[in-house]
């Protein structure tokens, strides 16, 4: 391996053994880098992939927030600005009790490549905090989010930092935090997170965007092999909302999606999860907070598997779609010995390493990975911040369209990438390396920072 690339990954090993979402996702994404690296020896000197490691910014908070009984809470808030050189630093927040720094910074250095991919001007960042929103009343989930935003407000604006969703943070979490924003401020500066509800900035498409633009990017592979969607069969994890997008243009489309998964376990429904009823209730299961997909198996009479995955079922095309390190190697020989000719990543980071580099290696299957795959999400925010930006409102048929384009784009990229470096059709490598280049030139340009 190149030496100088070598020397990077090591140290990160080395400096951040306990935070080993964050490590996975550097050695990910620098070895990819290979021949990008050989290629640009000047890179050392300036010592660009040890400042890309290095978040600009990182700061942690108090959150504290009473009960409805009227017991007091603290936890821990999160924010990484990771890298602004492209564009003020967005990403989402996720509100989950196993979030602490490694997870936010492998969410923010991978945001940083996916927003650079988009061809938008945004720059990575990511948040959160260690809070449970499961079992908590709406009441209690605003007394935390104001008090989330209470610590967060100065360090955040549209041209500064902008956060929107991520699990466990939707429509409603961005409501309250809007809400408290406004109230500190004084201001309607409304560009400050996207993913709002449409009566006060939100932009039309953005809950769906995630899930659509993963359609879109799996329609261009699927084209690539002279194949249609209709009639494929899909298993996807988690019934949250980006699995509810992928559901909904699956079904548009003549797809359909059979398996949802959650903490208990996973369902499988063989006619699929493709009437509108049955889309609505991924929803509603969501919103519920009970994080339980069993409810789906008592509604519909479908088998549920408590304690599995969803990741041995024989399935046309497999998209995880609820978290990271969902899929371990036992699951990808599982997918293999499927003969699945499609694996395309949509959750963030959701194959381990070792399982993702052996399905890559299987013959006759196609590997997508999340940062390609999901960027429909952060790029419809963009899209959001410019409507802000004009004060103006895009119709679904505007939005939809552009988002179909910047997929078609991000595919379009990552081949290319794959291909002007000598590593053939390879869409991982290829998502790297385009999402490098341009973050690349950004910091050469900019100089010392
Ligand atoms: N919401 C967005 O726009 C974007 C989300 N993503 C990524 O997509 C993934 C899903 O995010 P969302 O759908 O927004 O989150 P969400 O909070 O709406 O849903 C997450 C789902 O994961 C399930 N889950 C949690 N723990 C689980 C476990 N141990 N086993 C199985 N399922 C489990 C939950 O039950 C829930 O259904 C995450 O990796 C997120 O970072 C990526 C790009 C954009
Ligand atoms: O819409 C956004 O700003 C962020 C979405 C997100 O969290 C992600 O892309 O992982």
């Amino acid at each position: 391996m190149n030496a100088y690339l070598e020397s990077v990954i090591a140290r990160v090993k080395e400096k951040h053994s306990h935070e080993p979402e964050f490590v996975q996702t550097v050695e990910e994404v620098l070895s990819s880098l290979e021949p990008v690296i050989d290629k640009h020896p000047e890179y050392e000197k300036i010592d660009l992939l040890g400042r890309m490691v290095e978040p600009e910014r990182m700061f942690t908070f108090r959150v504290v927030w009473e009960d409805d009984n009227g017991v007091w809470h603290t936890n821990t808030g999160y924010r990484c600005q990771f890298n602004g050189a492209i564009g003020p630093y967005k990403g989402g927040l996720r509100f989950q009790p196993n979030v602490y720094p490694g997870i936010i910074k492998f969410l923010g250095f991978e945001q940083t490549f996916k927003n650079s991919l988009t061809g938008l001007p945004i720059g990575g960042g990511k948040g959160g905090s260690d809070f449970d929103p499961k079992g908590k009343s709406d009441a209690e989930i605003m007394r935390f989010c104001q008090s989330f935003m209470q610590a967060l407000y100065r360090y955040i604006g549209p041209d500064v930092d902008v956060p929107a969703g991520d699990m466990g943070v939707g429509g409603r979490e961005i409501g309250f935090l809007f809400g408290e924003y406004r109230r500190l401020k004084g201001v309607f500066e409304n560009g400050v997170l996207t993913g709002k509800g449409f009566s006060y900035g939100g932009s039309l498409i953005r809950p769906e965007a995630t899930g659509y633009g993963a359609v879109y990017y799996l329609l261009n592979v699927l084209a690539h092999d002279g194949q249609s969607i209709e009639d494929k069969t899909i298993s996807c994890s988690g019934f949250g909302n980006v699995t509810w997008g992928i559901a909904k243009k699956a079904a548009e489309l003549g797809a359909k999606v059979v398996t949802l998964s959650g903490p208990d376990g996973y369902i499988y429904d063989a006619d699929g999860i493709n009437t509108p009823e049955k889309i609505a209730y991924i929803e509603e299961m969501r919103n519920s907070g009970r994080n339980r997909v069993e409810d789906y198996a008592d509604k519909y009479g479908v088998p549920f598997y408590a304690g599995q995955k969803p990741w041995g079922v024989k399935v046309d095309v497999v998209m995880p779609s609820a978290m990271q390190n969902d899929v371990h190697m036992e699951h990808a020989k599982q997918i293999a010995e499927n003969k699945v000719p499609y694996y395309i990543e949509v959750a963030n980071m959701p194959t381990t390493n070792d399982a993702l580099s052996y399905l890559m290696t299987q013959e006759g299957m196609v590997v997508a990975p999340s940062k390609a795959v999901n960027a429909g999400g952060v790029a419809t925010s963009a899209l959001e911040m410019s409507q802000n930006s004009e004060r103006l409102s895009w119709s679904e048929q505007e939005v939809d369209a552009q988002l179909k384009n910047i997929m078609d784009t991000i595919y379009k990229m990552s081949v290319e990438a794959s291909e002007q470096y000598g590593l053939g059709y390879n869409l991982v490598a290829g998502a790297n390396i385009a999402g490098f280049l341009r973050v690349a030139d950004a910091m050469v340009a900019q100089g010392v920072f």
